[in-house]
């Protein structure tokens, strides 16, 4: 009752507030079955009707023919059967014809029928049979091919079947992993929306205090939810509505949790939809869903709806149309312009979409009284992780000495995502240890995994192979202890994890714009692991591999989009609007795109040198810091220190900071259990 009041208050209220829009008839396969074995049966009772009777060549030529009863003797070619066709004054001398009210034939014929050996032979006894009879009253058979209905429609129906019986299964199958309240539970739904609702019995239970940092974004969505409140304040203004903003940002900053929070502080139904959902095999669905989709939005509003993912429906649409152009989505495309044009602006449904490529997104989505407001949700930087610790750390049961800010150091470029994962892994790994409480060791061994993938303590490295990885990873730590512009280290292992069989930390500095020279500094401690594996060994192995790639697209990018070669100039190649074609041509000439390749080539070229130059230079640290790495496997920027002197560069601030990240002592407990399972 008191929920009816509230919704009456509202001015976007249309007073209706069951879930009765969502239910529709339960059809299931067994009707489909049942349809077509009742078709069999009316097609058997109607073929009863016209059968003749059986008899035998015998009778036909000793009664029939010799009386001259017979109108007609039809030959089926294909059967090699006789029809006998009776003149209808002497049906009377036949009375067991139509004897059985069930399985007689009809009046005017075929009234009998006989099988036969051949055609020519059934000729010749006919012909013999009539010798005797006049000419005039002799009967020349028929002749023709008689379709057999009963077994052709069998023949037809049969494939049918099995194809609608495979489409139930294949439905049936989709709908079971999707079970939304949309209620796609079988054929008859494929073109509703699988959107999940949750409505104000169902609620979320998600507020803004729940999405840590995002400070800026959830000021701009503050403004959505006061739309959603108060719609008079803005609309006795004349001021009208936003029918939607795009959530833009990388993947796991919290766009959907910020989206069901404006749902949760605006306490109104949550409809929340993936925009892969609505593209589907067949031509057609994808629209339909989402008219569905707006179809319930507006039964519920004031409500939020919420795209996920909406690049897989938002993209651009193809200029050239011959080239791999996708109609389905399209047009699924096209129907969402087209509702959201459609409905009125203070209607009170406000879409909210997700994406990380808002530069794909086709323009049209960004047109006034669309999506005109963008929201951008970035990768959180130091506090805001801290405060992401904050809300994540509340529900564990922590040791009391455990800093978020601590933490939060220790996660940079983590996203919100991966921190609720640290979290979770921590109370995992603890709850391995047999531990009460999580301590700092569980997180710093959660945030490893996460960083790198499992340990794979048990991978067997020959002892070779360690030497090439340790040279190698020490080259890489060498260079960029000693360049102005590369990245302050954190710590170099060689302990495999994931696909990597060693690895180097990095604290990124957060820059905003990098100059040449940082780049070219990155480039040449990315090379600083082959070369050292040149210089040590005079033999290069596969393991530079990851880094070649790193350095290629590098020097690509220099050359081709941030124009820093000297022979290209400042031109770039690049198209941030993403709506050109050059998947399939190249901006640029064929000439040009030579001496890309050469300038490309100098670039990594001369890095490679470099790198060689320097570590000939420290031929002795490196050497050092590689046994080191063999010895320890796990070094820390003091044990570079304490090789090559304090850094001349970077800020001392950051190395302050790199200091204080505690060196984690390969816990004994966790050896010894790894060592049983090996
Ligand atoms: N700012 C944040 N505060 C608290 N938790 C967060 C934050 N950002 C992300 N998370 C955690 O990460 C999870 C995943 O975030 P969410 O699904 O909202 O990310 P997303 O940006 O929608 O990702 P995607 O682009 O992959 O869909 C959330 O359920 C939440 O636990
Ligand atoms: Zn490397």
């Amino acid at each position: 009752m008191t929920e009816n009041k509230d919704q009456n208050n509202n001015p976007f209220s249309k007073g209706k507030n069951g879930n009765n829009l969502l239910k529709s008839p339960k059809f299931n396969a067994y009707w489909i079955y049942g349809l077509i074995a009742v078709a069999f049966i009316a097609l058997n009772l109607l073929n009863i009707g016209q059968n003749p009777k059986e008899t035998s060549w015998q009778t036909v030529k000793n009664k029939m023919i010799k009386n001259q009863d017979v109108e007609r003797i039809v030959v089926v070619r294909n059967l090699l059967e006789v029809n006998v066709y009776l003149k209808s004054e002497s049906l009377d001398k036949y009375p067991d014809l139509f004897e059985s009210s069930f399985d007689s034939p009809s009046k005017s014929g075929p009234h009998y029928t006989f099988p036969i050996g051949s055609i020519e032979q059934f000729a010749n006894q006919l012909e013999s049979a009539q010798s005797n009879i006049s000419d005039l009253n002799r009967i020349e058979p028929e002749y023709t091919t008689q379709q057999n209905y009963f077994s052709d429609f069998l023949g037809w129906i049969l494939p049918f079947a099995l194809i609608i019986g495979i489409w139930f299964y294949v439905f049936r199958r989709m709908s079971k992993g999707s079970g939304g309240s949309g209620g796609a539970g079988n054929i008859f739904n494929v073109g509703k929306s699988k959107a999940k609702v949750f409505d104000k019995e169902s609620n979320i239970n998600i507020n803004f205090k729940d999405v840590a940092g995002l400070a800026e974004a959830k000021e701009e969505v503050e403004e959505i939810v006061e739309f959603l409140k108060h719609p008079q304040r803005y609309t006795k203004l004349g001021g009208k509505i936003p029918k939607g903003a795009l959530l833009v940002g990388p993947p796991g900053t919290g766009k959907t949790l910020l989206a069901k929070a404006v749902a949760g502080e605006a306490n109104v139904p949550f409809f929340s939809m993936s925009g892969s959902d609505f593209v589907e095999m067949f031509v057609g669905v994808g629209a339909s869903r989402v008219r569905d989709l707006f179809k319930q939005a507006k039964e519920k509003s004031p409500c939020i709806v919420f795209i996920d993912e909406i690049d897989a429906i938002g993209r651009a649409r193809g200029k050239n149309p011959n080239m791999g152009s996708n109609d389905e989505r399209e047009n699924t495309l096209n129907q969402l312009l087209t509702e959201m044009d459609g409905f009125d602006t203070n209607s009170g449904v406000i879409i909210l979409a997700a994406t990380n490529r808002a530069d794909i997104l086709d323009r049209a989505l960004m047109r006034a009284g669309r999506f005109d407001r963008q929201i951008h949700v970035e990768l959180p930087d130091l506090n805001e992780r801290r405060e992401i610790f904050e809300v994540h750390l509340r529900p564990l049961k922590l040791d009391p000495k455990i800093d978020p800010a601590f933490l939060a150091k220790q996660t940079p470029g983590f996203s919100g995502a991966d921190i609720a994962n640290v979290c979770n892994e921590s109370a995992l790994i603890a709850a391995r240890r047999k531990k009460d409480l999580i301590e700092k060791q569980d997180f710093l061994d959660a945030i490893d995994r996460i960083v790198g993938g499992l340990e794979k303590k048990n991978k067997i490295i020959s002892v070779d192979e360690k030497k090439t990885i340790a040279f190698h990873e020490a080259g890489h730590a060498t260079i960029s202890w000693l360049l102005e512009y590369a990245h302050p280290l954190v710590k170099v292992t060689i302990v495999p994890r994931g696909k990597a069989l060693g690895a180097a930390w990095y604290l990124p500095e957060e820059r905003s714009i990098t100059t040449k020279e940082q780049m070219l500094d990155e480039m040449c401690s990315t090379l600083g692991g082959r070369a050292a594996e040149e210089l040590t060994f005079e033999k290069i192995s596969t393991g530079a591999q990851n880094d070649l790639e790193k350095v290629t697209k590098q020097a690509i990018a220099m050359v081709s989009i941030f124009g820093m070669s000297d022979k290209i100039g400042n031109v770039s190649y690049y198209d941030s609007t993403g709506q050109s074609d050059y998947s399939f041509s190249k901006p640029y000439s064929e000439k040009t795109a030579e001496l890309i390749d050469k300038e490309v080539k100098i670039l990594i070229d001369a890095s490679y040198k470099r790198a060689k130059q320097v570590l000939l230079e420290n031929k002795e640290g490196h050497r050092k810091l590689a046994e080191l790495l063999l010895e320890r496997e796990v070094i820390f920027s003091e044990d570079l220190e304490a090789i090559f002197g304090k850094r001349k560069f970077g800020s001392p601030k950051l190395e302050e900071e790199i200091k204080q990240i505690p060196k984690k002592e390969e816990s004994k407990e966790e050896n010894d259990t790894e060592s049983k399972a090996v």
